[in-house]
């Protein structure tokens, strides 16, 4: 089959706007807000952003299903789009019958669809299913063959909407691979999707969507990496106002406070996180009355209140280690610490006989070395700890 000439298909917007009006007197939201750029042939373009932040309206834009509030849109190809993989299929149809409606619909004659129909059923994988009506299928089912009847009658310009969770592991890499196919032959491709992975694995340029703008374009591993950044930013910036009470500070009798408090890793580096079953250490820098001594008590517990483990050193006041100032490094070694994944708070308090004199703890994440891929990252941390190392 021969679709029409699919040299000259490209996408072209420039300060493209999409507002809705919310009545009541009030500013017309900016779903879009201004975005230009150029999408030409072969490109397997991913579109991520969190979300609202305007994703799904660009596509629908490009799509010809909203209306552009200003700017220049302009398609040249015929694009098929799919919002819910599965969604348009006549259910009371055999599966056999939708796809020549839906060949039909791509502008097919019945002879096209038909020399392909061998092909799309079995990369369906439905068996003798493709004879019954759509309505005994499974979903799975429904977005396979949806997505297997798309990608065989080669549409021009192919936009999906988080459509990859068409079926399994096996399927989705099929999928891909197809889609790739597909691109090769000068086809578009445009994909959103929340998956990391799977916009790495399925596109060759990604734009980040960010209150309405274009954020980023580029290689999609490196778009992919600044949006993880700074999801992750966002999050510790949230998670560090939900802990700031665990971060205590306090000096509690006069001339004894703790100046600095750090997790280090075992090359002696401050590290905020510790990759489970890592060697670290807690650093901390004690100030004293010159000759005094005291216990110093580290504790460490999980955030959600769990205790792991209380330690206690003792520190002799005449100890050649009390130096004239009574400034002391303290380094407690925690070899390699087995602890699960999760937040954790390193507290130290320093106890003389007139009671306890001060008190720092720090916040510190163990991490998974091996996350899954894509989406957000498994485990945040928060920003505060940011500790510059003292000698
Ligand atoms: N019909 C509408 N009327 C008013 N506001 C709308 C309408 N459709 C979308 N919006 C708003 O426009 C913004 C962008 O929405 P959109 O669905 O395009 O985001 P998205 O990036 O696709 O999000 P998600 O990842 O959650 O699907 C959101 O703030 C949304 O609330």
């Amino acid at each position: 089959m021969s679709p029409a000439s699919p040299t000259s298909l490209a996408i072209r917007a420039e300060d493209l706007c999409k507002h809705y009006a919310l009545g009541h007197g009030q500013p017309p939201k900016k779903a879009i807000d201004g975005v230009t750029f150029r999408i030409g042939e072969g490109e397997r373009v991913g579109f991520i952003g969190r979300n609202g932040a305007g994703k799904t309206t660009l596509l629908q834009m490009l799509a010809g299903i909203a209306e552009p509030s200003g700017g220049i849109l302009h398609v040249d190809g015929k694009v098929t789009a799919i919002f819910t993989l599965g969604m348009g299929l006549r259910e009371d149809l055999t599966g056999l019958e939708n796809i020549f409606v839906e060949g039909e619909l791509m502008g097919r004659t019945r002879e096209q669809t038909q020399a392909l129909v061998d092909e799309i059923v079995a990369f369906a994988e439905l068996g003798a299913f493709i004879d019954r009506p759509v309505r005994t299928y499974s979903t799975g089912m429904k977005a396979r063959l949806a997505f297997s009847t798309i990608v065989h009658i080669e549409p021009e310009i192919l936009i999906i909407d988080e459509a990859l969770s068409v079926g399994d592991v096996k399927f989705g890499a099929k999928a891909t691979a197809k889609m790739r196919e597909l691109t090769r032959k000068g086809r578009i491709l445009i994909v959103v999707s929340h998956s990391m992975g799977a916009i790495e694995d399925m596109c060759s340029r990604c734009l980040w969507i960010d209150e309405g703008r274009i954020r980023l374009d580029g290689p999609p591993s490196e778009v992919t990496r600044a949006y993880l950044d700074e999801v992750r930013r966002a999050d510790e910036a949230k998670l560090s106002e939900r802990f700031r009470h665990q971060l205590v500070n306090e000096s509690l009798l006069p001339g004894w406070s703790i100046d600095a408090a750090e997790m280090q890793s075992a090359e002696g580096l401050v590290v905020q996180h510790v990759v489970t079953g890592d060697s670290c250490a807690f650093s901390a820098r004690v100030r004293a009355p010159a000759g005094e001594g005291f216990q110093a008590v580290l504790g460490l517990h999980r955030l959600d209140g769990l205790a792991v483990l209380e330690t206690t050193c003792r520190f002799d006041g005449q100890s050649a280690a009390m130096c004239a100032s009574g400034e002391r490094r303290l380094h407690l070694d925690f070899g390699r610490l087995p602890l699960n994944y999760g937040l954790y708070k390193a507290q130290l308090e320093i106890r003389t006989d007139a009671g306890p004199a001060a008190r720092r703890a720090v916040l510190f994440e163990v991490v998974n070395p091996r996350p899954p891929r894509g989406g957000r990252p498994v485990l945040v941390y928060p920003s505060t700890l940011t500790v510059t190392k003292t000698s």
